[in-house]
């Protein structure tokens, strides 16, 4: 039986639970360090045989418990919705995570341990980097680049050629037609920064 742990079990932890199964996963065991009534990390960290996947929605708490796992000899899966349409000369870091009817285009390039949620766009020679979080129906167009822990909101739009920084936010709904720069809450039509992220 294909075992699998999923570190994580809220609501984001459950979608990818549902795409582990697609993929083949039957036996789906949740840890949380939370106080609720799955196991916890210090509770299965001696059974590395299992392979795991991230459920968790925060890009920071995600980097973080990665290195943990990471340093713990699990092995770290991908996961890739089937309804997805990914190029084959596209590359997916470990740990990433592909929610349904999502496509990657030709020569994009995803880091380790970044979310691409559903139908969201990813289009030609794209680079983004890890324990990035790309919200749902967010469409990219060619070569934008998106820096590490950085998150684009619901439903954004970013146009060809764009850079945006580093632990960045991009509000729901942007339209993002200049370069953004790192640490930054961004938002809007066209999309501004705001405010320093400290
Ligand atoms: C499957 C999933 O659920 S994936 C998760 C998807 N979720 C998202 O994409 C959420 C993205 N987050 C946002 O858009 C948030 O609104 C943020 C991060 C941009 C701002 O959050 P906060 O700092 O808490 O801002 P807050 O809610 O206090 O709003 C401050 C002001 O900005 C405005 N504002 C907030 N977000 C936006 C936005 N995306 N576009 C335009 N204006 C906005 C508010 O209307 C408010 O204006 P006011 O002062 O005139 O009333």
């Amino acid at each position: 039986m294909k075992e699998l742990y999923i570190y994580g079990a809220s609501g984001h932890g459950l979608v990818v639970a549902d795409i582990a199964r697609d993929n083949g996963y039957e036996n789906i065991i949740f840890i949380d360090d939370g106080k609720n009534k799955y196991p916890t990390f210090e509770d299965i960290k001696k059974t590395n045989n299992i392979p795991i996947a991230f459920g968790i929605g925060s890009n920071a708490i995600r980097a973080k418990l990665f290195e943990k796992v990471h340093n713990s000899g699990f092995k770290i899966i991908s996961l890739i919705h089937p309804s997805s349409i990914i190029s084959s000369s596209a590359t997916i870091g470990k740990g990433t995570v592909i929610m349904p009817n999502v496509v990657v285009n030709a020569k994009a390039t995803i880091g380790e341990g970044a979310i691409l949620n559903t139908s969201c766009v990813i289009e030609h020679e794209c680079v983004i980097d890890d324990f990035v979080h790309i919200s749902p129906n967010v469409a990219l167009a060619g070569d934008v680049k998106v820096g590490k822990y950085t998150h684009i909101g619901i439903g954004s739009n970013v146009i060809q050629g764009i850079i945006i920084g580093n632990h960045t936010v991009i509000g729901a709904g942007s339209i993002v037609v200049k370069n953004i720069n790192n640490f930054k809450k961004a938002y809007g039509n066209p999309c501004r920064e705001i405010e320093d992220i400290k």
